[in-house]
């Protein structure tokens, strides 16, 4: 089988193009595949399939199968998309420009060009009110936005260095029943903020960027407002969030760093 791996601003993904839809993508396969020490290592998987090839023929010609580290399946990747449309361009399955990709969250619309950063129409935050993460032992209030996928984003106001997030934190499963991913922010000056995120199904990773569009609406949220652009800096660089009051924008890296055979 083969693969490809890519990341965006360090949020890592292997590829597995399956056009055809011929492959039994179990949850115990994408787990194997994604562990760090005996598989290839990532935070999930984007298998690329033929929207035709999976009865959806409404929909864009290619869908993102978006997987978690933990084998389970997500709505939406903000980051995977953007990985998964460098992939199509440099595979050469699809022209550089304005690209539509299906995903179970709905159809996202990738622009880009040969090379540099590929930026995606993220659709409209839906704000799902307040609720609270605990963070070894501490607690903190957020605001629910689902983003196709359920977010809760904290604002805090200790430096983001200082946090633990090796283990999940605790929230209200009544709030979220599908779980949820927690980014936990600090505003670092007019338009910035620094982030780390917690990711339902794969654990503390580099980046989000679902995640950092919750943010960035989190913290338009605390100032009244639903418009601006925040520069989200995370673990693994920075990433560039626009809202316009009706849909919200994700710019960013989106790099393929190797491809060969899996042999699991
Ligand atoms: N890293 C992704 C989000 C991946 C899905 C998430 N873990 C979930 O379960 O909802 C992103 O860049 O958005």
């Amino acid at each position: 089988m083969r693969f490809v791996k890519g990341h965006g601003t360090e949020n890592d993904f292997v590829i597995l193009p399956d056009p055809d839809g011929a492959l039994d993508l179990t949850p115990e396969l994408v787990a194997a595949i994604c562990d760090r020490r005996a598989g290839i290592g990532a935070d999930g998987v984007l298998r690329v399939v033929r929207s035709k090839a999976l009865g959806r023929d409404g929909d864009p010609e290619w869908f993102m199968d978006y997987r978690n580290a933990d084998g389970g399946i997500a709505e939406m990747c903000g980051n995977g998309v953007r990985v998964f449309a460098r992939y199509l361009v440099e595979a050469g399955l699809a022209a550089p420009g304005d690209l539509p990709i299906a995903t179970r969250g709905g159809v996202r619309v990738a622009s880009l060009g040969a090379s540099g950063d590929v930026s995606v129409d993220m659709g409209a935050p839906k704000i799902l009110g307040n609720s609270r993460a605990t963070v070894s032992g501490r607690v903190y209030e957020g605001l629910g936005v689902s983003m196709g996928n359920p977010h809760l984003a904290c604002a805090i106001t200790e430096p983001v260095s200082g946090l633990d997030l090796s283990r999940a934190p605790e929230v209200d499963a009544g709030f979220f029943p599908e779980g949820v991913n927690v980014e936990l922010f600090r505003p670092a000056g007019e338009g910035r903020v620094e982030m780390r995120v917690h990711e339902r199904g794969s654990g503390e990773t580099r980046s989000c960027g679902t995640g950092a569009v919750a943010t960035a609406v989190a913290a338009a949220h605390a100032e009244g407002r639903t418009e601006g652009t925040w520069e989200v800096a995370v673990l693994g660089g920075v990433l560039t969030v626009t809202l316009d009051g009706e849909t919200s924008f994700l710019r960013g890296p989106a790099v393929l760093v190797a491809e060969g055979d899996l042999r699991l």
